[in-house]
């Protein structure tokens, strides 16, 4: 699956005007998308939990507790009110912690027109069922594929919101759809790109926050570039071996979703999987970590889930099982490196996926090279 880019991106405040959108989730993710969305010209309503935080984004045009120094624009409409914040909307994106997700979509609910379009912005499985979040949606509001999308891509809120260009992969199992997402989202600092492989586009975002954790820990203990270029080539490894098991198409994975958004969050320090995942390589509990940070750290959560995804398709994921060991101290940080082998491992050719058999690994291949 080759993603697509919207082909012009200037003409969108013109396309874009009257589009009716909401953002669920004022954190540091929700806010700025919700700034490219004002951006690109869309009719933008944010959704706040505390009316404190609506009140400074439509007031003071700042979010300062999740992006300080950020100025929002002047078109960005802040509510409290559910109600208020869906009414009219064609596309509501959600940026809320995965594990909240469920209930939010259950107050949503009652305020949805039959058209809307929920556009999942979260890089979390929900840990109770180990679904995916368009799945979470689809489960709790029975509602068709192609009104269910995901946008996913090396997105630093931080770097966004200062206007630092980069791009995202809008996917919807309906193509004209995930085009609508992606012409809704093309800012011109932020470039849209269409995907109808929502399953390898999600989980590209799930996946590259457990490698991010394992970058933070060795990080934390000291090591230093050959030991993560090492861990981030084979973790792409088991991201796609993972993903195209999981019904994906492997190309995504090496797409802006995947390989794209893995090099982003494995090399900022303002990534919060990165920064927790140091935490834990220089000693602190996977408790005392959670307490450190202020913000969502998705990969800690899905890792257990991920593990249990894997193990039932019968994949092996050295690194996401480390991590998982070190999480859980049976391993110390400084154990987890590039050898990667656990007991029963045994080592694999270069260019093989995590665990890989020869005879699929030919056909993943031929399949990426078409032949
Ligand atoms: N921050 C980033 O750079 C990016 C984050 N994401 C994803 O976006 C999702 C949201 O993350 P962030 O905005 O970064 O997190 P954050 O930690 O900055 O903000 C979380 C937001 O969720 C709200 N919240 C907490 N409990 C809630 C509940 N029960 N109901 C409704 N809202 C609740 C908080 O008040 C806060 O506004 C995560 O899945 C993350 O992986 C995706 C791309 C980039
Ligand atoms: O998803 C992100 C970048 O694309 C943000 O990563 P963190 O959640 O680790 O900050």
């Amino acid at each position: 699956m080759t993603t697509r880019p919207i082909p012009v991106v200037t003409g969108n405040l013109q396309r874009n005007r009257g589009r009716k959108v909401a953002v669920i989730g004022s954190g540091s993710w929700g806010t700025t998308f919700a700034k490219v969305l004002a951006d690109a010209g869309c009719d933008t309503t944010i959704w706040a939990r505390r009316h404190e935080v609506a009140q400074e984004i439509q007031v003071a045009r700042r979010n300062s507790q999740y992006l300080p120094g950020v100025n929002l624009p002047r078109t960005l409409h802040a509510t409290a009110d559910l109600a208020e914040a869906l009414k009219g909307k064609s596309l509501v994106f959600l940026a809320v912690p995965s594990q909240t997700l469920r209930q939010n979509l259950l107050d949503l609910e009652p305020y949805l027109d039959r058209r809307t379009v929920l556009v999942s912005l979260v890089k979390g499985v929900e840990r109770t069922t180990t679904m995916r979040m368009s799945e979470v949606i689809v489960d709790t509001l029975d509602l068709e594929p192609n009104r269910v999308a995901a946008v996913s891509g090396p997105n630093i809120a931080l770097e966004i919101a200062k206007e630092q260009p980069t791009g995202g992969v809008a996917a919807c199992a309906d193509a004209a759809v995930a085009q609508e997402i992606a012409t809704a989202c093309s800012a011109p600092y932020f470039r849209g790109y269409v995907s109808t492989d929502v399953i390898g586009t999600e989980l590209g975002g799930v996946l590259k926050n457990l490698i991010a954790l394992a970058i933070g820990i060795v990080d934390g203990v000291g090591y230093g570039e050959n030991t993560k270029a090492a861990i981030i080539t084979r973790g792409l490894a088991e991201m796609t071996e993972f993903a195209v098991a999981s019904g994906a198409d492997p190309t995504s994975l090496s797409g802006l979703s995947g390989l794209g958004d893995l090099i982003a969050t494995c090399q900022s320090p303002l990534s919060r999987n990165n920064t927790a995942g140091r935490l834990i390589g220089q000693g602190y509990t996977q408790e005392e970590t959670r307490e450190q940070m202020s913000q969502v750290a998705e990969g800690i959560t899905s890792v257990p889930s991920v593990l249990e995804l894997a193990r039932e398709r019968g994949i092996s994921m050295p690194i996401v099982e480390q991590v998982q060991m070190v999480l859980d101290r049976r391993m110390p940080p400084k154990d987890l490196g590039p050898h990667l082998a656990t007991e029963n491992d045994v080592p694999q050719p270069e260019l093989s996926l995590a665990g890989e058999q020869p005879s699929r690994l030919r056909r993943f291949w031929d399949r990426l090279t078409g032949e």
